[in-house]
């Protein structure tokens, strides 16, 4: 007897001796074969054994011969999972009720009684249909879901990936060592110094760079939603779950999942993220069927994560899946060396927008090399940019990119030029309520000029208590 196939298949039929001849046969070539005499019960069971293919008598009251509630049953196993293969089967049959019942959605059609060799075939044959119609569902879900994903956010990196300096060679090098794996990655660092243009830079040069990336800002998610977000859901599983979602893991399989901000996540969820890491499969919101899921993970915070363990914010075993490879992006005043090359590239790029030809003079570039810049790279650009709508003539005015955070400046160094100090969180700190006052208030604008996003803006005044 050659060894059993992974498949599931239900027999549905009222007389019990067919129920039992078919059992006796399919048991020995498939792993699960369950039978019933209710047409009712179709439902519960292709849920509760992840049901592939169903073979369905065509009558179920022994005087009826029209078909017709094989046919109702057909059509309602159809309209509930698209993906089940159907083979339809009657004493009576004739060439037109097997053209009807192929035309109704059935994969094929069988004469009682059957030949075994014959009906093993059939069953075969639908075994393979139904990974066919599996894959093309599956196909079709991540086509729709990656629509939506790729309309929701950029489509990749709006900027390159630069450096000279020794730490971001360092970088580099890990990235082009890490990607090749497909170890989890966890990238590190204040915020601004760029984290996301780095996790791109890994799945490029992995060997997923032909699937997608996903990302997902876990900051930015909804309790209610996580999981809807993370595994997708189906149809009705709660209120507003109109359709069927395919979640952020599945959209990924086969590619990358960039989980940005991490350190925001509450340990309810983290417990859930952890499952779905340790098992390798999701099971959607409302769905019976698990995924198995192929994905390269990488994951970002500008949060301390072993201090975040140690004060019970973040759990030990999350962060140990995650950080197989860690890489931490240094601020950019622990690398001054690649200033110039960083405002040589954003005045290129926002000269180029605002049609604009400008210069920096030697002087001016060494001023913003000497500059904190304690919202990182994203600061940087944001500077130039403005710099470059503000200026007038064919000079940079590197007044009008220091300009606003003149009253910062000052306050990092000190009126007369020099530190008082070089605790960063006293530095970041002064920072922060000097482009307050600059700004009389205003959290968006001081927010901005800092080179900060809104979010990363409040997380700082909350952890200073301004
Ligand atoms: N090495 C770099 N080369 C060129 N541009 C960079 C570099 N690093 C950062 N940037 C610029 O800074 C901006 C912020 O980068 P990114 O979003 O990757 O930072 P992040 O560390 O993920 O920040 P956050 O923690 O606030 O999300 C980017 O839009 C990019 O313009």
């Amino acid at each position: 007897m050659s060894a059993k196939q992974p498949g599931a298949i239900l027999v549905v039929d009222d007389n019990p001796d067919i129920l039992i001849a078919a059992r006796l046969l399919l048991k020995q070539h498939y792993l699960v074969v369950k039978t019933t005499d209710n047409p009712f019960d179709i439902e519960q069971l292709v849920k509760a054994h992840n049901i592939e293919v169903i073979l369905l008598d065509m009558n179920f009251n022994r005087d009826a011969i029209s078909g017709q509630e094989g046919f109702y049953w057909l059509k309602k196993i159809i309209t509930q999972d698209p993906s089940i293969v159907v083979l339809l089967m009657t004493a009576y049959g004739d060439i037109q009720l097997a053209v009807d019942a192929i035309k109704a959605g059935a994969a094929d059609f069988i004469a009682k009684p059957w030949q075994n060799e014959q009906l093993l075939g059939a069953v075969a044959a639908a075994f393979a249909h139904a990974k066919d119609k599996q894959q093309l569902g599956k196909l079709t879900r991540q086509t729709q879901g990656l629509n939506q994903a790729l309309s929701e956010s950029s489509t990749g990196p709006a900027f390159d990936f630069l450096g000279q300096s020794a730490a971001m060679k360092q970088v580099f090098a890990t990235i082009d060592k890490a990607a090749q794996s497909d170890a989890n990655i966890l990238i590190t660092g204040e915020s601004g110094t760029g984290k996301e243009l780095a996790a791109h830079a890994i799945h490029r040069t992995s060997l997923r760079a032909a699937q997608p990336m996903i990302s997902l800002d876990m900051g930015a998610i909804s309790d209610a939603l996580f999981e809807s977000e993370l595994f997708g859901h189906k149809k009705g599983a709660f209120t507003d779950a109109k359709a069927d979602k395919i979640g952020r893991f599945e959209l990924a399989s086969g590619g990358s999942l960039f989980l940005d901000e991490l350190g925001n996540l509450p340990l309810n969820h983290q417990a859930t993220l952890l499952a779905a890491l340790q098992n390798r499969c999701i099971t959607p919101v409302g769905g019976t069927k698990p995924l198995d899921v192929d994905i390269r993970l990488i994951c970002a915070t500008n949060d301390n994560l072993q201090q975040a363990v140690n004060e019970g914010r973040f759990r030990q075993d999350l962060l140990y899946r995650i950080n197989t490879v860690e890489i931490r992006l240094p601020p950019l005043r622990e690398r001054s060396e690649d200033i110039p090359l960083l405002v040589n590239y954003y005045l290129a790029h926002f000269a180029h927008r605002y049609k604009r030809a400008l210069q920096i003079t030697e002087q001016d570039m060494a001023a913003l090399c000497g500059y904190g810049w304690p919202g990182n790279v994203r600061e940087l650009a944001h500077a130039i940019e403005r710099a470059v709508i503000l200026s007038d003539g064919d000079t940079l005015d590197v007044t009008s990119v220091i300009g606003a955070t003149a009253t910062s400046l000052e306050a990092t160094q000190g009126s007369s030029g020099s530190y008082d100090t070089f605790d960063l969180e006293v530095l970041e700190q002064r920072t922060i309520r000097a482009a307050l006052k600059h700004y009389q208030g205003n959290v968006s604008h001081a927010a901005k000029a800092l080179g900060l996003t809104r979010g990363a803006m409040y997380r700082r005044l909350e952890k200073y208590g301004l």
